[in-house]
């Protein structure tokens, strides 16, 4: 199996850049393997994270593709070396190379102790040049920019606050790489609220909190993501407010993120949120469909892989708001494409995505399927749902609950019930003789496709 994991990052090395490839998919070790599940280390459970939101369908997607299974994929986070308890006699015989290694690590890990302060943990990938604007993140972009060209004047704090996916991160980070490239001596920590109360944890624990206070108040710039996880975290916010003002009265930007305004972060102390409420406090909507075409070619763009419009345009009427899911999905295209050496085209994509998009748009019910299944063949809805024999209900009757039964949560005896009161075996026979047909017959096919494209739209 563990051929097959090599073989795997070979492909996926033909899909990703290099650095993408260099820095998320090369450090993924493989550590065994069951009949349905690979086991892989990942350096940390950042990085697990990352791949996970990032990669892991298409991790999943080329494993399946060499082996024709779908494989689970389970993370181990690496541990920190502790000191080898065996026998030094037992050791010996072991690689030296082995020894070297933890050498460098601990090397590593004192180098990491002397300068703690000087890690931004920026992700360079998040700038201004690959984030897309549109009018539903504007005002959160205008103002990343300015509080990026000059630093703690007008907008101190800067509170960006947007629905899940919609580009915060992407926009902090942005924020901080700028900054890093005019000034690359700038010290900029770019710390997620869980971290910072995990590492606040730590240091408490191992009595290092001047340490830790003494890191934060030494920034130039601070950016806190995802501030609602410290609701009702009352240490944390009391320390957080503590590194706030200090940063705040010596003239150093701060920029917080949030998934909501700060007076309706509950849990929030009010010392807190008005202090966010001081600066300016800017908000991400969710795209259009024009953004989300916009951020699709910009994404296939820096990929080097071609999207046409159709496809595009496809996608971004399929996906949610979130455009993390949206990436999901481009990733999925794009290796689908290059693992079969074919062009994406409009018909691969409705393929490729029919699980995902058909998933979201389960909120189509059966009254509307009944309608739409009436319309399309000129009868009544109430002829639809009657039990009268004649061939130019029965089969519009039966198409109609197949499309039921594939678009919607309704079970068997519901949808029954909403065609008249039919009992559920009389569904179920209407499911199948569908079903069946559809494999021979190239018009029903083309009338079903039709019925849900309208749905659809
Ligand atoms: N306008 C945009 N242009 C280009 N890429 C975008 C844009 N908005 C979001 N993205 C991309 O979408 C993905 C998700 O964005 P990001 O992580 O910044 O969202 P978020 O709002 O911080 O989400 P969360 O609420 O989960 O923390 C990232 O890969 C980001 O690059």
């Amino acid at each position: 199996m563990e051929n097959i994991w090599l073989e795997a990052q070979t492909n996926l090395k033909q899909v990703l850049t290099e650095q993408t490839y260099t820095t998320w998919i090369e450090p993924l070790k493989f550590l065994g393997a069951t009949a349905d599940t690979v086991v892989l280390e990942v350096p940390s459970s950042f990085f697990q994270k990352w791949v996970t939101d990032k990669y892991l369908s298409m991790i999943k997607e080329v494993l399946s593709a060499i082996t024709s299974k779908n494989y689970h994929i389970e993370f181990h986070v690496a541990e920190q070396k502790p000191e080898s308890s065996e026998p030094k006699a037992e050791r010996e015989p072991k690689a030296k190379a082995k020894e070297k290694e933890k050498e460098k690590e601990q090397e590593k890990e004192k180098e990491k102790d002397k300068k703690p302060e000087l890690v931004p943990n920026l992700n360079p990938k998040y700038t201004f040049e690959s984030f897309v604007s549109g009018p539903s993140n504007q005002f959160a972009y205008a103002a990343s920019q300015a509080v990026a060209n000059k630093p703690a004047s007008n907008y101190n704090p800067l509170f960006i606050y947007g629905g899940v996916g919609l580009g915060k991160t992407h926009l902090v980070n942005a924020i901080g790489n700028q900054i890093l490239a005019k000034n690359p001596k700038a010290k900029i920590c770019y710390y997620s609220s869980e971290k910072f109360m995990n590492e606040m944890i730590n240091s408490l624990r191992y009595k290092k909190m001047d340490e830790f206070r003494n890191k934060f108040r030494k920034m130039d710039l601070l950016l806190i993501d995802d501030i609602q996880f410290m609701a009702g975290k009352e240490a944390t916010q009391e320390e957080f407010f503590h590194t706030f003002n200090a940063l705040y009265e010596s003239h150093k930007q701060i920029v917080v993120t949030s998934d909501k305004f700060p007076k309706d972060i509950p849990g929030l102390e009010e010392r807190l949120r008005s202090r966010f409420e001081w600066g300016l406090i800017a908000d991400i909507q969710p795209p259009g469909v024009e953004t989300k075409v916009a951020i699709l070619k910009k994404k296939s763009d820096m990929h080097a892989v071609n999207l046409p419009d159709d496809v595009a345009l496809f996608l971004a009427e399929g996906a949610t708001s979130n455009i993390r899911e949206l990436e999901g999905m481009l990733i999925r295209l794009e290796a689908f494409a290059s693992l079969t050496g074919k062009e994406i085209t409009l018909s691969m994509a409705r393929e490729v995505m029919k699980d995902i998009i058909v998933e979201k748009t389960r909120d189509i019910s059966v009254e509307m399927i009944q309608k739409m299944v009436a319309d399309h063949f000129r009868i009544k809805v109430s002829e639809l749902k009657s039990d009268k024999r004649i061939k130019t209900l029965v089969v519009p009757r039966q198409i109609a609950i197949y499309i039921c039964r594939e678009l919607t949560k309704a079970s068997y005896p519901e949808i029954g019930d909403k065609f008249g009161g039919k009992d559920h075996s009389t569904i179920i026979h209407s499911v199948k003789k569908i079903e069946k047909q559809l494999a021979a017959d190239a018009d029903l096919k083309a009338t079903v496709e039709e019925i849900k494209k309208r749905l659809f739209t």
